[in-house]
């Protein structure tokens, strides 16, 4: 193929996927060839669902695509990301799992300790969001599940608002993968952030969970995304690749949060099913850069 075809061709791919929204049905490997992202959407990426790629891996895969931001790693492993320029955009390591949280409060004494060590670490690397979770409801009520968490997530405000680091709580689904879990529909959680009352309390508005206990997407991004500090993805049934197989129309969904005026990250939660996990990183990556 002559250098001018080869050109040609490439330059049909690229209209071709961007009339989809998107490269939903191409293999792409992370490459220059495809162009710099927007700028318009703070990207980041979850480790665990690329297990058993390393940490360091993925840092060096994630600059290759133009983004430099991990979710969920703890202090242990911040030297890891800092060797690379790349940051945390969503902390853990002060929680007890997903399934002992904020709604008992036998945990809360644990909990506290655990967010007043990790919140000034964060501070000093330069770290903005740490999650924290409900727990499983375990026979409790919604109010005084509410109430529980309210009581404890109220003793570290004031260290969180000092330290300038928001503590952001996950709404996950309690029908397929966190069975019993309580904070598991938006009005539960915006309701928390009410009783709170603080701008460093928000929600961790996971689009895969939500999708399966509401729907209603961007209807409930737009009336309640003054709660929703951070978002997560995956394909839905199977949360795996976020590409034509599945049913959320990403582009129309990140669009919507953009419409928002947030500045904050969105962050990829996909399990890879592809055995390139890194061109299923950069297609879900170009998927959502509006
Ligand atoms: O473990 C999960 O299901 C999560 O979404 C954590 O972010």
């Amino acid at each position: 193929m002559t250098d001018f075809s080869r050109r040609k061709n490439l330059k049909k791919l690229a209209l071709a996927t961007t009339a989809f929204g998107g490269l939903p049905y191409l293999n792409l490997k992370a490459s220059p060839l495809n162009g710099p992202l927007k700028g318009n959407v703070n990207h980041a990426v979850c480790h665990w669902p690329f297990n058993p790629m390393t940490l360091e891996e993925l840092c060096i895969g994630i600059k290759k695509i133009g983004f430099n931001a991990i979710d969920l790693v703890g202090p242990n492993n911040w030297h890891i990301l800092q060797k690379h320029d790349v940051v945390c955009s969503m902390c853990n390591g002060a929680d007890l799992g997903i399934v002992q949280g904020f709604n008992d409060p036998q945990n809360h004494n644990k909990l506290i300790q655990g967010y007043e060590e990790v919140i000034p670490l964060m501070a000093k690397a330069g770290y903005k969001n740490i999650i924290a979770f409900s727990g499983n409801r375990k026979g409790m009520d919604d109010e005084t599940g509410l109430k529980n968490c309210a009581e404890g997530l109220k003793k570290i405000m004031g260290l969180a608002e000092r330290h300038g680091v928001t503590v952001v709580m996950e709404l996950l689904n309690s029908r397929v993968d966190h069975p019993d879990y309580m904070c598991d529909k938006s009005d539960w959680g915006v309701e928390l952030c009410k009783m709170v009352d603080s701008e460093h309390l928000k929600l961790l508005y996971d689009i895969y969970h939500m999708q399966i206990m509401e729907g209603d997407l961007i209807r409930t991004i737009k009336k309640n995304h003054q709660y929703f500090g951070h978002y997560h993805t995956a394909g839905n049934p199977g949360r795996n690749e976020i590409d034509e197989t599945q049913e959320i129309n990403y582009p129309a969904v990140i669009r919507a949060i953009l419409n928002t005026g947030f500045k904050g990250y969105i962050c990829q939660e996909f399990i890879p099913k592809s055995t390139d996990k890194m061109a299923s990183l950069e297609q879900a990556i170009r998927i959502c850069d509006i």
